[in-house]
Order: structure tokens, then C-alpha cells, then sequence
């Protein structure tokens, strides 16, 4: 169904984070090289996967999130909103605090308002974490999330709402292709 994403992802080089196997990819880290016929591929299917209806904005997280939410945006016309890890400010800026498998840091919501209809997208969950802190974050503002898709799950993650991804993915010494969505 992938068959860029799963040849890319099958080929990639793994490195330690202490304990954790952290899988080196083009679109999880730009390494690499990032090429237009995988964007154009993840694109396509994040698209087919996803409710659209009527959403303000596509929402996503530094640093990673980006050129695929940028993709997204040109291929649907929706304005992007992206969750910075730094500070501004700003009247109204939203604090999520972010834990992964091997970092703890700090994210920064600005410009989404009660009542905006949004999707999220990330290139990859793993622990979850990441995405729970911003779920919690903007169910506080009183945003309504409409959809929330990811390219890759690795392992098992919870989060707290329902979610689609294209390539789901075990991580050993190497990578594993679990399932894929069609
Ligand atoms: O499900 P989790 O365990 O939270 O992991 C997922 C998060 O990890 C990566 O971001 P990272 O914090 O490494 O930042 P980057 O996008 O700047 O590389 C990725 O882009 C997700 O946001
Ligand atoms: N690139 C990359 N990003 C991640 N985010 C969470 N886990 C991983 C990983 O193993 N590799």
C-alpha cells in the first residue's frame, strides 16, 4: 500500500538512546534526505485516511511535524497551526508539557481558539506522550478535535483518543513492519 514508506522504513539504521531503540527516517528525523515521491505518497494516504470536513486548521508538533503538515496544508488549503517548543509570550499561549521514550521538554500553543474544528497529525507515536500532552492541552482551550492521524506507530502507544496511521512498526535491532492501513 506504502511501498516508499515500508521500503525507507525497513532499510533505516537504528541508534540507542540508552535503553530506547530509536529508528533514524527520513520523515521522523530528515535524515538523510527527505524525497518528494515519499511526502507525495504519505500525503496521498494521510488524505484518504483522514476527516477534513470543515477544519480551521491542521495542527502539529515541532520539529518533525512539519514538512509533512506543510504538504498537507498546500494539498488541502488548510492553514497549518504548529506547536512550538518555544516560548512567546503571547496573550493566550497554552503550555504542553512533553514526554517521550527519551526526552521531557516543554511546547507552546498559540492562535487556536474554543470552538476551532482541528486535526492533528505527527510523523510518528511511540510512547504517546507527546500527543497526550497536546490533546490534554487543547481540550483545555476547548478546541474540537476532529481527527488525529499519524505516518508511522511504533509499539503499542496510549493515547487517549482514537487515531489512524499508515504504517504501524516494531523496533528491535532493526524495524519490523507490523500492519498497514488500506
Ligand atoms: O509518542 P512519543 O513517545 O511522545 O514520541 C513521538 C514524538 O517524538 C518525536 O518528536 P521529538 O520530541 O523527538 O522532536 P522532533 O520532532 O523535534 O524530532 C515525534 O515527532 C513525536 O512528536
Ligand atoms: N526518529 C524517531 N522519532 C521518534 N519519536 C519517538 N520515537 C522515535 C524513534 O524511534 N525515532
Amino acid at each position: 500500500m506504502y511501498p516508499i514508506l515500508t521500503k525507507s522504513l525497513i532499510t533505516c539504521p537504528i541508534v540507542k538512546k540508552g535503553e530506547y531503540n530509536y529508528f533514524v527516517h527520513p520523515i521522523t528525523d530528515g535524515v538523510p534526505d527527505i524525497h518528494p515521491d515519499l511526502l507525495r505518497e504519505i500525503a496521498v494516504g494521510m488524505i484518504r485516511l483522514m476527516n477534513l470536513e470543515n477544519v480551521k486548521y491542521i495542527v502539529t508538533a515541532e520539529a518533525m511535524g512539519i514538512p509533512i503538515g506543510t504538504v498537507l496544508s498546500l494539498m488541502t488549503d488548510i492553514p497549518l497551526n504548529i506547536i512550538r517548543k518555544r516560548k512567546y509570550g503571547l496573550p493566550g499561549e497554552c503550555d504542553v508539557c512533553q514526554v517521550t521514550g527519551y526526552s521531557k521538554g516543554e511546547m507552546y500553543i498559540n492562535g487556536i481558539n474554543p470552538g476551532d474544528r482541528i486535526v492533528l497529525i505527527d510523523d510518528v507515536i511511540s510512547t504517546g506522550g507527546t500527543m497526550n500532552g497536546i490533546i490534554t492541552a487543547l481540550q483545555l482551550i476547548g478546541a474540537e478535535i476532529v481527527d488525529i492521524g499519524f505516518v508511522i506507530k511504533k509499539g503499542s502507544p496510549d493515547l487517549i483518543l482514537p487515531y489512524s496511521y499508515l504504517v504501524s512498526i516494531e523496533v528491535t535491532d532493526s524495524v519490523r513492519i507490523v500492519d498497514q492501513t488500506t
